[in-house]
């Protein structure tokens, strides 16, 4: 993990190269057609989790959203969007982890997780999932802040050592994270979105790519935006399973850019609503759809 590899190239994704990575539904489309989200996020200690990142997603734009999960937050979740399905079937991308606690899983959570990994299809793999990375059967993105950055490289050099040793505290990965984006994306085999005021995005073997938010992003930094960013993402998967099949990581990687990309401008849009002033993460999940508007306005 500490082998620096030959130099690589970074570059910078700004809301001008989003336009392509939007599906828009054409005539000939239905609701599966246009790519079905499952979501296995909230639990009964964080079920706000749940509903950001239904709403996110719903507001990015998919034909369907799966959600499956514990009764408090599925509840919840039907009350902000009655439109997700609560039963189970068939998905061309998962968005997992986001509000739950990987040191209490229970059981029944537990097996929604693994049996996302298994399925077969990219995932979105956040917060309380991310210690489950190693089972994955296909594509994964990854979407730790710096803290779990810290403890997924922890558990893969435990892994590799049988012990731990040589893995980064947050405060080194914060220090030097356009880096540890890409080490971290060569030692786990995931795509790598890594959080922060600047998100770095990295596939394995690929080049970091940098999302930069203005001088007033600072108000993204509240309770559950992460949670946002993860729907967002989960439904660009989904509406993209053709792209990912052909390109793999490099399209997991625009993908994962472009979401960030779309959740800083989001986060921009809502603050402006507000005169320039603070905002909550749905608000941010809210305004995505506006912001997919601009895009493809622009395009
Ligand atoms: N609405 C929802 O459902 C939401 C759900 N969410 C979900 O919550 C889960 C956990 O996510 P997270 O990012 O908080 O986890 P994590 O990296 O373990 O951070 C813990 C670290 O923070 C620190 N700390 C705590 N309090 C502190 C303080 N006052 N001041 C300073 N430090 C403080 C604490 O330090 P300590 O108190 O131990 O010293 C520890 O180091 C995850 O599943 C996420 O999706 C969130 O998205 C929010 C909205
Ligand atoms: N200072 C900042 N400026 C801009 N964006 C930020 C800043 N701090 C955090 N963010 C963004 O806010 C989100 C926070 O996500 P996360 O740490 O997972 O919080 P939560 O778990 O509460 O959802 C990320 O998308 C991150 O990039």
């Amino acid at each position: 993990m500490t082998h620096e590899p030959a130099q690589r190239q970074s570059r910078e994704w700004t809301l001008s190269d989003c336009g392509e990575w939007i599906a828009v539904p054409g005539a000939g489309d239905d609701k599966y057609s246009r790519g079905v989200l499952g979501v296995v996020t909230g639990s009964d200690e964080y079920p706000g989790a749940a509903v950001l990142g239904v709403e996110a997603a719903t507001r990015t734009g998919v034909g369907m959203v799966r959600y499956v999960g514990d009764d408090v937050p599925s509840r919840l979740v039907l009350e902000r969007r009655p439109e997700t399905v609560t039963a189970v079937g068939r998905v061309q991308a998962w968005l997992i982890g986001s509000g739950m606690d990987a040191a209490h899983r229970d059981p029944a959570n537990a097996a929604r997780l693994r049996a996302a990994l298994a399925d077969g299809v990219p995932c979105v793999v956040d917060a309380g999932a991310l210690d489950l990375i190693a089972e994955e059967h296909a594509p994964v993105v990854i979407t730790p802040h710096y803290r779990e950055l810290a403890r997924v490289l922890a558990g893969d050099a435990a892994r590799a050592s049988g012990g731990g040793a040589g893995a980064p505290s947050a405060e080194k990965i914060a220090a030097d994270a356009r880096g540890w984006a890409r080490r971290a994306a060569d030692a786990t085999g995931a795509t790598v979105l890594l959080k922060g005021h600047v998100t770095h995005v990295c596939a394995p073997g690929g080049e970091v790519i940098d999302v930069c938010t203005g001088p007033d992003a600072g108000w993204l930094a509240t309770a559950g935006s992460g949670d946002a960013l993860g729907g967002i993402l989960g439904a660009l998967l989904a509406t993209h399973a053709d792209r990912i099949a052909a390109e793999g990581h490099d399209a997991l990687a625009a993908l994962a850019a472009t979401a960030a990309a779309l959740h800083g401008a989001a986060g921009a849009r809502a603050s402006a609503a507000r005169a320039g002033g603070p905002i909550a993460a749905l608000d941010v999940a809210e305004h995505v759809a506006t912001v997919v508007g601009d895009v493809l306005s622009a395009a």
